[in-house]
């Protein structure tokens, strides 16, 4: 549907006569024949979602029966009041609706959409901007750049001449060196945050470019830079650019070149911004000369919950205004919706050229490396993560090595030596746990997103997290080690250095798989400190330190297979007391040598081979678990049709 003759049009259905109607008709039918620059298209979308509890289900439908197309170079508003389902009708638009049943039909260039080649070309900036807060602009769209553009179209120079491009378009100079920033750290300003989430998208020179809310939470003059930068860039590039958008100003309303109005998720308009105050002055609403048009059409289109009354004439007026439109639509031969039947059958299931894109741009090693160069730079700039994971082991072995300083041999030490032991797997499990979940829970949101874009594959992104968060926590649990083992004086040997040593970085390395499993598999984070803290402490407490195995309740009893903290506790206890020689003393329970004490907390069950291979094998466990969450979760299963 077109602009042009449009007043004619409304004649029609005012009752013009059938010679004019038929005029428009022929002339808007041959100009269907030249749309090739339709890019999008969808007829007669319906979304229902299943709402209420099992035994009493009620069906919502969301988005009745709502048509349209987009152009290449062409800007469309999606506008309505809140839960008239724009973000709905974008998110169906762009393939990332989640659930529901979505019916109707979408064309991407005439033809079915391939849900692996859609991705490549379209690009979807959310509402909210996440990103890397320690990146700086340039870092964000460099490291954007090298995961998302493929190395055998683009060289490394081309990539940077990419950003600096996507820089320039969207006016980001002054900002190319300032850190993205959060509510932590002073970073850039909301409006160059929108800007830099714009340009992340833009790198990959997509055809389809969908935002949702681009101006939230921006002030007027932010909110008209951005919307005015899309426009241009969708000039530039040849792309269309679908928003939804929340009463925008007059100037703003006057930059799109269509939108589409919606009401309880049925359209009330869609068609050229410029003849919409017409089209309604036509069906009798006349908006008032100084009043933003937005603001008019939002009113129109919003139920009036004041009084019920008030809530009866919105919605008649409401209702009336969805029939008109269809009434009018119905007369347009080139109104997406209209002949669909026909249109499906003279098209192929699937001609678009990019659907014979890869699934994945780069080489394994290349994404890899990318990534877990992005991990570095973050951590090593995250003062307090870095700092927590360096200086409190340091802090913590210095000071538990001088609580138990230079054990003894008597039946004192044996109490103080299962207390250091135990302080060991202490350190292997919340020190390292904790942090580290509240680094990687923060992060998910950009990995869905970065997921959802198809930048890289779980596998990179998972090895690349497993070669940063391992190397430091071993790094900085082996300055603990050094200290508490030589300070307390632990039995000393080379050997049972090492070994224990090797224990202890087993256990560390199960603990940061089972964060990986939390920090994966649930979304909040509040939630996973709660979850994990439960695990955590249980497998402190079945240690062995504070009740016998031999007494344990049968019921609980299988807990300790489960346990890497038993299996390292008692490992290590034989790593330290086996073949240690013990002095009695009178008044205490009385040891003459370590085996012995191994033995009487249970703890002998097993080699500390075999203690060890139990820690593996429940840390590769643990560690394809976490694995599996990562898919499962980060990449959300989308309704396609
Ligand atoms: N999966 C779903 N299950 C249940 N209700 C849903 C679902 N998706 C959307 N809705 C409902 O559909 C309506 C439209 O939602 P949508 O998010 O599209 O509205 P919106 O126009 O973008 O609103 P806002 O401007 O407030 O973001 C809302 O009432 C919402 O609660």
């Amino acid at each position: 549907m077109d602009g042009a003759n449009s007043k004619n049009k409304f004649y029609a259905i005012k009752g013009g006569s059938s010679a004019t109607l038929q005029y428009h008709q022929s002339k808007l039918h041959s100009k269907l024949q030249c749309d090739s620059d339709v890019i999008l298209r969808w007829n007669e979308l319906n979304y229902e979602v299943r709402l209420g509890t099992k035994g009493n289900q009620q069906q919502r439908t969301i988005l009745h029966g709502t048509s349209g197309q987009a152009k290449t170079g062409e800007i469309i508003a999606i506008i309505g009041s809140s839960g008239a389902g724009k973000t709905t009708l974008l998110n169906a638009l762009s393939g990332r609706i989640v659930g529901g049943r979505l019916s109707g039909q979408i064309l991407f260039r005439g033809a079915k959409r391939h849900p692996g080649s859609f991705k490549r070309v379209t690009a979807y900036v959310q509402q909210d901007d996440l990103m890397h807060p320690l990146l700086t602009v340039q870092e964000t769209l460099s490291y954007a750049s090298k995961l998302r553009l493929p190395n055998n179209q683009y060289s490394a120079e081309q990539k940077a001449e990419r950003v600096n491009t996507v820089i320039r378009q969207l006016r980001l100079e002054a900002a190319r060196n300032t850190k993205i920033g959060d509510a932590a750290t002073r970073g850039v300003s909301g409006g160059e945050r929108k800007r830099v989430s714009i340009g992340t998208e833009l790198l990959t020179d997509p055809r389809l470019l969908f935002l949702d809310e681009p101006t939230s939470g921006l002030d007027s003059n932010s909110s008209e830079l951005v919307v005015e930068l899309v426009k241009k860039v969708s000039v530039e590039q040849g792309l269309a650019a679908l928003m939804t958008i929340h009463q925008p100003s007059a100037r703003i309303f006057n930059i799109f070149d269509k939108v589409i109005l919606l009401s309880q998720g049925r359209v009330v308009y869609f068609g050229p911004t410029s003849t919409a105050i017409e089209y309604f002055a036509n069906i009798g609403y006349q908006c008032p000369v100084h009043e933003n048009p937005a603001d008019y059409f939002t009113d129109l289109m919003t139920l009036d919950y004041r009084s019920d009354d008030a809530l009866a004439r919105s919605k008649i007026r409401v209702n009336e205004l969805s029939n008109r439109f269809a009434g009018y639509a119905s007369l347009q031969p080139d109104y997406p919706g209209n002949g669909r039947k026909q249109l499906a059958m003279q098209l192929p299931a699937d001609d678009d050229p990019a659907s014979k894109c890869p699934t994945s741009h780069n080489s394994w090693f290349y994404e890899y490396a990318t990534l877990a160069r992005r991990d570095w730079v973050n951590i090593i700039r995250n003062t307090s993560f870095f700092l927590s994971q360096m200086v409190q082991p340091l802090v913590m072995g210095l000071f538990m090595g001088f609580m138990y300083f230079v054990l003894g041999n008597d039946s004192v030490s044996v109490q103080n030596r299962l207390g250091v032991l135990y302080i060991i797997v202490v350190q292997g499990t919340f020190p390292i746990f904790m942090p580290q979940l509240a680094v990687f829970s923060a992060e998910q949101g950009i990995t869905t997103r970065e997921r959802a874009s198809a930048s890289y594959r779980a596998s990179t992104y998972y090895a690349s997290k497993t070669t940063t968060f391992i190397p430091i926590a071993l790094v900085a649990n082996t300055i603990f080690y050094a200290c508490i083992y030589f300070i307390s004086g632990l039995a000393l040997s080379v050997d049972k250095f090492f070994i224990g040593l090797a224990l202890f970085h087993g256990l560390t390395s199960v603990s940061i798989s089972l964060m990986f499993v939390f920090g994966a598999a649930v979304q909040s984070v509040e939630v996973a400190y709660v979850l994990s803290t439960g695990v955590i402490t249980t497998q402190l407490l079945y240690t062995g330190l504070f009740a016998n195995f031999h007494t344990v309740s049968q019921a609980l009893r299988w807990i300790r297979w489960l346990n890497p903290v038993y299996y390292a506790y008692a490992a290590l206890a034989q790593n330290e007391f086996r073949g240690m020689d013990l002095t009695c003393s009178k008044d205490m329970q009385c040891y003459e040598s370590g085996d012995q004490v191994v033995k009487s907390y249970g703890l002998d069950q097993f080699t500390i081979g075999q203690n060890g291979l139990f820690i593996v094998a429940i840390g590769a466990i643990f560690y394809v678990g976490g694995y599996a969450c990562l898919r499962w979760k980060a990449k959300p299963k989308f309704t396609w049709i």
